[in-house]
């Protein structure tokens, strides 16, 4: 049993909780309200940049050239090819680049990519690659999954979501983070490891809040001060 093996025995039931989110849920049947859409995209798109971040830390932490090639090539596949997602997502919406990259960051997302660079901060190469391996790999699930729904890849606005998780691009993506982890997981203790699993199960719980913010479009909690 490979460590991956181990950490998604742990998060499962997380993990089939998004399966049944009505956000999730809205992008695979196709029925999910608009605006929810655009909040969430926009949200992401800030989202992804701390993301990128934590990819950055973990290049600087890397021990050996290989590893640090490995975090360089997921930093530029988030920025020019995830990211293109929601700049092309944006363009449909009339949103400009400049607008997206100033979208205001919701309390959810400020908590989950706090959380994820303090992470990535505080230990070494592993603390970087735990931090973001929930992210990359549960879209990538996520992505296969709502493949397999009928008619969820051919959808007019959706489809291009579900295409992208679900490619040969980005499961190459999650399947680095996979391999990374998996490598650098035979040299530690069990404490260690239990440190590393803590820190996925986190950023699992994260991914629930994530979405529960964008179904409800949420923002933080007082709307007026937000405003004022
Ligand atoms: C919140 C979140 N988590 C994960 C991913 C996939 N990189 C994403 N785009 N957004």
């Amino acid at each position: 049993m490979t460590f991956t093996d181990r950490l998604f025995k742990t998060v499962e039931p997380v993990w089939n909780s998004y399966l049944d989110h009505p956000f999730v849920k809205g992008i695979g049947e196709g029925t999910l309200d608009k605006e929810k859409f655009i909040h969430y995209m926009k949200q992401d798109y800030v989202y992804l940049i701390e993301y990128s971040r934590v990819f950055a830390i973990g290049s600087t932490k890397a021990n050996d050239l290989k590893t640090m090639t490995i975090f360089a090539n997921l930093l530029h596949g988030t920025m020019n090819f995830e990211m293109d997602l929601h700049r092309k997502y944006a363009e449909k919406f009339n949103i400009s680049n400049e607008e997206l990259e100033a979208t205001e960051p919701s309390a959810a997302m400020t908590a989950y990519t706090s959380y994820m660079i303090s992470q990535a901060q505080l230990g070494g190469v592993e603390n970087a690659i735990a931090a973001v391996l929930a992210c990359a790999w549960s879209y990538n699930w996520i992505g296969k999954k709502l493949a397999e729904w009928p008619g969820a890849l051919e959808h007019d606005l959706y489809g291009n979501w579900v295409q992208m998780y679900s490619s040969e691009g980005f499961t190459e993506i999650a399947e680095n983070c996979i391999d990374l982890i998996n490598d650098i997981a035979k040299d530690k203790s069990e404490h260690e490891l239990k440190r590393i699993e803590d820190i996925f199960v986190r950023t699992s719980y994260f991914e629930y809040m994530f979405w529960e913010m964008a179904e409800d479009v949420s923002m933080w909690p007082v709307k007026d001060l937000a405003k004022n």
